[in-house]
Order: C-alpha cells, then sequence, then structure tokens
C-alpha cells in the first residue's frame, strides 16, 4: 500500500487531480472507476483546470460511476449522475456515450444491475477505481456487513449514512432510503485502486480498515488485500492510523 499523507484536503485533492492525470496520461484509454461524495468536488476541479491547461483529455476515457441513488432521475442535482455532470463531465472533452452511471430510475432494478456488470465486463473490468470512505467504512455504498463477494446490487442505505449525505438534501426525509452500488467483488478486480480520505470525521474509519482485521463489518478493510492500493489522506483522517 502507498500512503500518501497530506496537509489539508486542499493539497490532497491536488494531489490526487495529479495522480489521476497521470494515470490517464500512462493509458488515454483508459477505464475509470468514479467516485462521487464531499471528497472528490475540489479533484474534480482540479482535473477540469489540467484539461484547461492543455495536460490531459478525456477522450477516449470510460468511466462507470459506483453507485447511484434509486429514484432520483439523472436530471435530479442529488443525482450522481448530475454530480459526474456538473463537476467534470461538461467541462472536459469526455464522450458522454462512454460515461456510465447505474440507472437508479430502473423499472427492475435487479436487471439494471445485472446490465451494468455486463457493461463493465464488456469494457475490460475497470483499470483505476477511484474510492472514497463513508464515516461507518462503506466503499460504494457498500454498507457494513454487505458481502464482499457482491457484485452490483441494490442497498437499504444506513441511517448513518443517509444522516452524513443529507447536507447535500434540502431535508433529510429526501434523501433516498436505497441506492444501487458496484459491489466489493468488482471493486477489488479492479487493477488500481485511489482511496481519498480527508477529514477527522474519517479518522475512525480508517482506523478500523487499516489497523484491525479485513472483515464485512468494515468495508473498506478488504483494501488490505488488493495489491495496487495508494491512499491520499489528509493528516486529520489518518490521525488514528498511525
Ligand atoms: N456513496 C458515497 C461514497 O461513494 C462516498 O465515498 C462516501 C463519502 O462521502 P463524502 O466524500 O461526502 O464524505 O459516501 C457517499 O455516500
Amino acid at each position: 500500500m502507498n500512503v500518501i499523507i497530506v496537509k489539508n484536503a486542499e493539497e490532497g485533492s491536488k494531489r490526487a487531480a495529479e495522480w489521476i492525470a497521470e494515470q490517464i496520461r500512462m493509458n488515454p484509454q483508459i477505464v475509470l472507476g468514479m467516485a462521487t461524495g464531499g471528497t472528490f468536488i475540489e479533484t474534480y476541479r482540479h482535473l477540469v483546470e489540467a484539461y484547461n491547461e492543455g495536460s490531459v483529455s478525456f477522450r477516449h476515457v470510460t468511466t462507470f460511476n459506483l453507485d447511484e441513488y434509486v429514484g432520483l432521475p439523472p436530471s435530479h442535482p442529488n443525482s450522481y449522475r448530475y454530480y459526474m455532470d456538473q463537476h467534470l463531465f461538461w467541462h472536459v472533452d469526455i464522450d458522454l456515450t462512454n460515461t456510465f452511471v447505474p440507472n437508479g430510475m430502473a423499472v427492475d432494478l435487479e436487471e439494471e444491475c445485472r446490465r451494468y456488470d455486463w457493461l463493465i465486463e464488456q469494457a475490460g473490468g475497470i483499470d483505476v477505481q477511484l474510492l472514497g470512505v463513508g464515516r461507518n467504512g462503506h466503499i460504494g455504498f457498500n454498507e457494513p456487513g454487505t458481502s464482499f463477494s457482491a457484485r452490483t446490487h441494490v442497498v437499504r442505505l444506513a441511517e448513518s449514512t443517509r444522516k452524513a449525505n443529507a447536507r447535500f438534501f434540502k431535508r433529510e426525509e429526501e434523501v433516498p432510503t436505497h441506492a444501487i452500488t458496484v459491489g466489493i467483488r468488482t471493486i477489488m478486480e479492479s487493477k488500481r485502486i485511489l482511496l481519498l480520505a480527508f477529514g477527522k470525521e474519517k479518522a475512525a474509519a480508517l482506523r478500523a480498515g487499516f489497523c484491525g482485521e479485513v472483515t464485512e463489518n468494515v468495508p473498506v478493510s478488504i483494501l488490505q488485500k488488493h495489491h495496487d492500493v495508494t491512499i491520499i489522506a489528509d493528516e486529520e483522517a489518518w490521525s488514528e492510523v498511525e
């Protein structure tokens, strides 16, 4: 595991964007697994800057987002499709038909999960998976207790996750109760992983994930078993690990 400790989220986001841009330069046809949440907003902003400066192109990049809320259409400001469009896709030269986000409005959600797995498979799997981490150790929307062998599936969100994400919604009741998420198995099959964690709210998750045993109760702990993980964490988030 390659751990990069930075002073704060600002520095971490810059480092993350540089790291991602480098991956794209090394492999312009890269298949990127995308993450959302507050953590990635600044990273994507720096990537847009890098694009504007001409130092990276997304022309041949394919993306698969990790997750999407059930019941939110792509045009909803809190959907992850909208998040990606707004923070990255609309501002760079990516071909939107090569950007994939699970369809949280699908009539048959199980079928949508199978379709998403199939699409990832057709693309040859994920080259580089970007990850944030939930305060309870979730990755994507794989909540504690999720089987490590799960592929894309529908999850019921933990109440603590709904509360944590309520800050992006007008009212807590508006946070969907369910989501579609890529499973841990698919995440672990990606060739390379970048995990970002900033702020003291993430300290307990990182301690449980990287100081303790590998357990389904702490989804992020599975990364101990992946052969190519880079972590960019700020001092606060990493403070309880070392
Ligand atoms: N589904 C997302 C995750 O993919 C994200 O990594 C995590 C952390 O979010 P944030 O970056 O806002 O702390 O929770 C959200 O619920």
